[in-house]
């Protein structure tokens, strides 16, 4: 084979309660990745579309090609000369799994052009890594889901221990993308090493909740466990509106509403994609009162996570 082309999904990462563990996939947007063979070694990014030239071309700095790097040294592949054009279908740092989707299409891409040597659970390390040059830490609640596809579950990180779990067929993801920046990196250093054991009570109760409700299809009890007593206090803070962009959502027919990833985007769940429609639509109606203009996504959770394209 001697070219490639793979997409991989956006992604909502911590879902309210579960930072560092929960994470799913998204339809659209994605990345695309695409791969070439040229005859002498080494990789190449020849061009990325969409990121306003601000995203590094060289390939040891960039979350896409990376991973192909890390992937190549662990199957000795010294010789292999590559060229890739990524396309950039979302903006960086919005907390849509911006670094993931990249890292994800990078691995995948490079692996079918190999001929699969590694399974899809197999390339999840190699993604980690892109995560780990975006910001600074290899978490896979974003690479996870956008690799596998479905509600993933990190259980543990040493060793690593990730599956997932069935989600109800009406339950809708809204996603609201303001347009401001955070920086996962900046979003992580901001937070407290010390939880005190009565949030930390509640955070897993809301987390056993929330697996519950999913594998049940229990929408009320889904949208009692999307609460995070941890983190969103702290981090709301950096996005303008918050509050009140939360309580649009729930005023409007969400079963919960949170930050996406490290935001500055928000999600919310429904039952309907009516339900996910209406409390975007009034999302996106309360950031423009306070003059944010806000990119809005409605989309099932994302079953297949990544795919192989037609060339
Ligand atoms: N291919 C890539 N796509 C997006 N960001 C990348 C990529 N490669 C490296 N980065 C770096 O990762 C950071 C953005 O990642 P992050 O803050 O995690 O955003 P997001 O929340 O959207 O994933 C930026 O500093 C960016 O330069
Ligand atoms: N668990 C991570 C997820 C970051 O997601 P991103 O989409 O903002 O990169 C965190 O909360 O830091």
């Amino acid at each position: 084979m001697n070219s490639v082309k793979a997409f991989a999904p956006a992604t909502v990462a911590n879902v309210a309660c579960g930072f560092d563990i929960f994470g799913f996939a998204i339809e659209e947007p994605g990345d695309v990745v695409e791969l070439s063979r040229r005859d002498e070694p080494g990789i190449v990014i020849t061009s990325i579309i969409g990121d306003e030239g601000r995203l590094p071309r060289n390939a040891e700095k960039n979350a896409v090609t990376v991973v192909m790097l890390h992937l190549l040294k662990h199957l000795r592949i010294k010789d292999l000369g590559c060229e890739v054009i990524l396309h950039k279908n979302m903006p960086l740092g919005s907390g849509m799994g911006s670094s993931a989707a990249s890292a994800v299409a990078g691995v995948v891409a490079m692996n079918e052009l190999l001929g699969n040597p590694l399974t899809r659970e197999e390339l999840l390390p190699f993604a980690m890594e892109g995560e780990r040059i975006a910001s600074g830490s290899a978490h896979a609640d974003n690479v996870g889901p956008s690799l596998l596809g479905g509600f993933v579950v990190i259980r543990s990180y040493t060793p690593l221990d990730i599956f997932t779990i069935p989600v109800p067929e009406d339950l809708y993801c809204t996603l609201v993308h303001p347009d401001i920046e955070i920086n996962t990196k900046d979003a992580r250093f901001i937070l407290r090493n010390e939880v005190s054991l009565k949030n930390t009570i509640a955070q897993m109760g809301n987390v056993a909740g929330l697996v519950a409700g999913l594998m049940k299809a229990d929408y009320d009890l889904i949208g009692r466990s999307m609460v995070d007593v941890i983190i969103e206090p702290v981090r709301s803070i950096l996005i303008p509106e918050f509050k009140e962009v939360k309580q649009a959502a729930i005023s409007n027919g969400a079963l919960g509403c949170s930050i996406s990833g490290a935001g500055p985007s928000m999600f919310a769940l429904s039952r309907g994609i009516d339900n996910a429609r209406k409390a975007g639509e009034a999302m996106q109606k309360r950031f423009a009162e306070a003059g944010i203009e806000a990119g809005l996504h409605v989309s099932a959770i994302n079953k297949n996570g990544a795919m192989v394209l037609a060339e």
